[in-house]
């Protein structure tokens, strides 16, 4: 945690007048971080969709400010309310729920950000009183931030744990499936802001340096501090799209594809459709989102590349057939959890029987959408074996045209890592520590690579 910072400055006192506090700086992006968590906590909003309520002409860096607040605060969530309930021997008022978003906002900047206390509680105190529900309670909110900036060591003891943010269901599946030590390492990562990665459609080398980056050994270019994505350099012209390390893997199993017709199922918002198209493939990239297949048009255009665009259910489309085809499933997206920290508040464990069943349903149309010799890789990002390692397994106990092509030392550059026993690949958000944890790690992903051999 952040060490106390003494400010000369006392925080506002809610007895004061506030105005003009909500044109003060700073007031606009915190106020946005309380609807933002809002959203989040009460309403079900993606943590992507939660700053949608943004007024129009916000400054860029008061969104990206209460972007950093919201996701902070939801990868230590356990944590802090954990140190919220110290605090409040007499629980939140029933009258104000909201006021939890408000006390959660400041606590994370007092505690895991680089703003000071006293504007952290002084513009805390503004937010609450702007707002109806909480204006009565803003008193409270000073007082709730105050002692914590004075006693956040003392009240932080025995709560500080390895799996304080972690939801206990996850907690546990986790210890199951990789043991205590890297169910333990995989929840640490997930309280660490990760870098930005990128796919560059050609010479990684030359675009990490313009963009101080670095060339993972898998070829994807990992960038700490970037700011806003669409500012930096190659982003207008295309020259590259954001896609997290992991998620780079699954196309890639496919090997060389040019010239070759391939299916991506699941396919928006396009990262694995604009590496086959970088590749060379004809592909067809079918999705039943027609919101989210806007975005991959989008994508595509800004990358001057092209696929034929079909919105339709994937367990029911019937082109084809193909070389190859790519089924990245709808899955719980466990292994996303450092950039989607939302997650761990939106999934339930009763989740993962429907998303096993859709799966399921996707995995044995797609085998029958390959040509005779074809590959088929079917990927997910979750943690959970029943996304997984499981579905392969099922699969082949079923259709006898069906086999595992297992990966094969050195066939992928970089991959050697992350390949299972079976020649599957499994990366977790603990692999590949470089130093600090900010610029390690990738998401959590599972891929097998299989053939119709009939
Ligand atoms: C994990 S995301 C895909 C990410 C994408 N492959 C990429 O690399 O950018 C899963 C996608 O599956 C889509 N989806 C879910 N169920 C589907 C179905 N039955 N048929 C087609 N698409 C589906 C969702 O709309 C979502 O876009």
């Amino acid at each position: 945690m952040k060490q106390p910072n003494r400010s000369s400055r006392p925080p506002r006192r809610p007895g004061a007048a506030p105005s003009p506090a909500t044109a003060a700086p700073g007031f606009a992006a915190r106020a946005l971080a309380v609807e933002g968590l809002e959203a989040v906590l009460r309403h079900g909003a993606a943590l992507e969709e939660a700053l949608e309520v943004a007024p129009a002409g916000l400054d860029p860096r008061d969104r990206a400010l209460a972007y950093r607040i919201v996701a902070t605060a939801l990868r230590r969530l356990g944590t802090l309310r954990g140190l919220l309930g110290r605090l409040m021997e007499r629980g939140l008022p029933k009258s104000a729920p909201r006021l939890e978003s408000v006390l959660l906002a400041g606590a994370t900047q007092i505690l895991f950000m680089d703003v000071p206390n006293h504007a952290a509680v002084g513009l805390s105190v503004d937010v609450a009183r702007a707002e109806r529900t909480t204006a009565g309670f803003a008193g409270l909110v000073n007082a709730v931030l105050r002692r914590l900036i004075r006693e956040q060591e003392a009240q932080a003891g025995g709560l500080d744990t390895d799996f304080a943010d972690t939801p206990d269901w996850m907690r546990e599946r986790w210890i199951a499936a990789y043991g205590r030590d890297t169910a333990r390492a995989i929840a640490a990562m997930h309280r660490v802001e990760p870098p930005l990665d990128i796919t560059v459609k050609a010479d990684p080398a030359l675009w990490a340096e313009r963009l101080s980056g670095e060339v993972l050994p898998t070829g994807t270019v990992r960038i700490l501090q970037a700011g806003p994505v669409r500012a930096l350099p190659g982003f207008a012209e295309g020259a590259w799209w954001v896609q997290d390390a992991a998620a780079a893997l699954p196309a890639r199993l496919l090997g060389a594809v040019k010239d070759r017709d391939v299916a991506d199922l699941c396919a928006a918002p396009g990262g694995k459709t604009a590496q086959l198209a970088v590749a060379g493939a004809r592909v067809t990239a079918v999705d039943r989102s027609a919101h989210r297949l806007a975005r991959l048009r989008e994508n595509l255009d800004r990358l001057g590349l092209s696929a034929q665009v079909v919105e339709a259910d994937a367990a029911a489309f019937s082109g084809g057939p193909f070389d190859a085809v790519l089924l990245d499933a709808p899955c719980s997206a466990t292994g996303t959890l450092r950039r989607h920290p939302d997650i761990a508040v939106a999934k339930r464990p009763i989740d993962l029987v429907s998303l096993a069943a859709v799966q399921a349903r996707l995995l044995d149309h797609a085998a029958g959408l390959v040509k005779p010799g074809g590959t088929l890789v079917y990927s997910t990002c979750s943690l959970e074996p029943e996304e997984g390692e499981a579905q392969v397994e099922r699969l082949l106990a079923a259709r006898s045209d069906i086999v595992r092509a297992p990966l094969a030392p050195g066939e992928v550059e970089g991959l050697d890592p992350f390949i299972t026993p079976q020649g599957d690949v499994r990366t977790l958000p603990s692999h590949w520590m470089r130093g600090e944890a900010e610029r390690s790690g990738l998401d959590g992903f599972f891929a097998a690579r299989l053939r119709r051999i009939a």
